[in-house]
């Protein structure tokens, strides 16, 4: 069975906080692709600044250098609430012989008992949680089943959010390095975030 990992977000900008996540659950669970999938409208969070498609074009940007990365627009065809539940169901139609990984930060793993359909999703998949500054993955603080569906992976620390991306750049200040060169080269030419070049 094909392994494979997704990745979902609003992706508002991608950053290098998601590419390292993404590649430390690769490596550390042998997975052979990771799939980048842009939100349409995120369950539990304010709708993104930027449209569909400028997302979409930076995660593609952004994936382009690795060979195991690929984009995943699924969320953003079908429209609406973008609920993890049913894109999964729609990709076990699509493909039924994949084994399949959701790979969320500790912000995500805390909050899992809050998304739609947890029982169900526990059943499909298996979580692959990373820690991350400023949220404390507690395995220990969740219900059994749910424990029992997180698989835990290292990665460097990355104090990175796409929040602070966006206030940096309305501040007027740098977030080169931040996100690869291709999704800098994006948002300067777009003029994203209010940026100026
Ligand atoms: N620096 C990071 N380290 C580990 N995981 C991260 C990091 N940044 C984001 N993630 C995870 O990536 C997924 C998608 O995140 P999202 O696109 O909402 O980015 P974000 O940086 O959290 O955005 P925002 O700051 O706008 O809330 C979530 O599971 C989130 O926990
Ligand atoms: O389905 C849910 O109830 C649900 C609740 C919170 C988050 N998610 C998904 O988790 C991913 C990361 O969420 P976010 O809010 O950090 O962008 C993204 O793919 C969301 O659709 C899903």
């Amino acid at each position: 069975m094909k392994r494979v990992g997704i990745m979902g977000g609003a992706f508002d900008p991608i950053h290098l906080g998601h590419l390292l996540a993404a590649e430390a659950a690769r490596e550390q669970y042998r997975l052979e692709e990771v799939w980048f999938m842009p939100s349409h409208i995120p369950p539990h969070k304010h709708q993104a600044g930027v449209s569909g498609e400028q997302r979409l074009a930076m995660v593609e940007a952004a994936t382009r250098s690795h060979p195991a990365f690929k984009p995943l627009d699924i969320e953003l065809r079908r429209g609406g609430v973008s609920y993890t539940v049913d894109t999964i169901k729609e990709l076990r139609g699509q493909h039924p012989a994949l084994k399949l990984h959701f790979i969320i930060g500790a912000d995500m793993v805390n909050y899992l008992p809050k998304w739609e359909g947890i029982e169900e999703l526990t059943g499909m998949l298996r979580f692959i949680g990373l820690q991350r500054p400023g949220s404390f993955l507690e395995l220990d603080a969740l219900p059994p089943y749910i424990q029992d569906a997180v698989l835990l992976a290292d990665m460097p620390l990355v104090d990175i959010s796409s929040s602070l991306i966006r206030k940096r750049i309305s501040s007027g200040l740098s977030v080169r390095y931040m996100v690869p060169e291709a999704v800098y080269e994006y948002i300067v030419r777009s003029g994203l975030y209010g940026i100026h070049s």
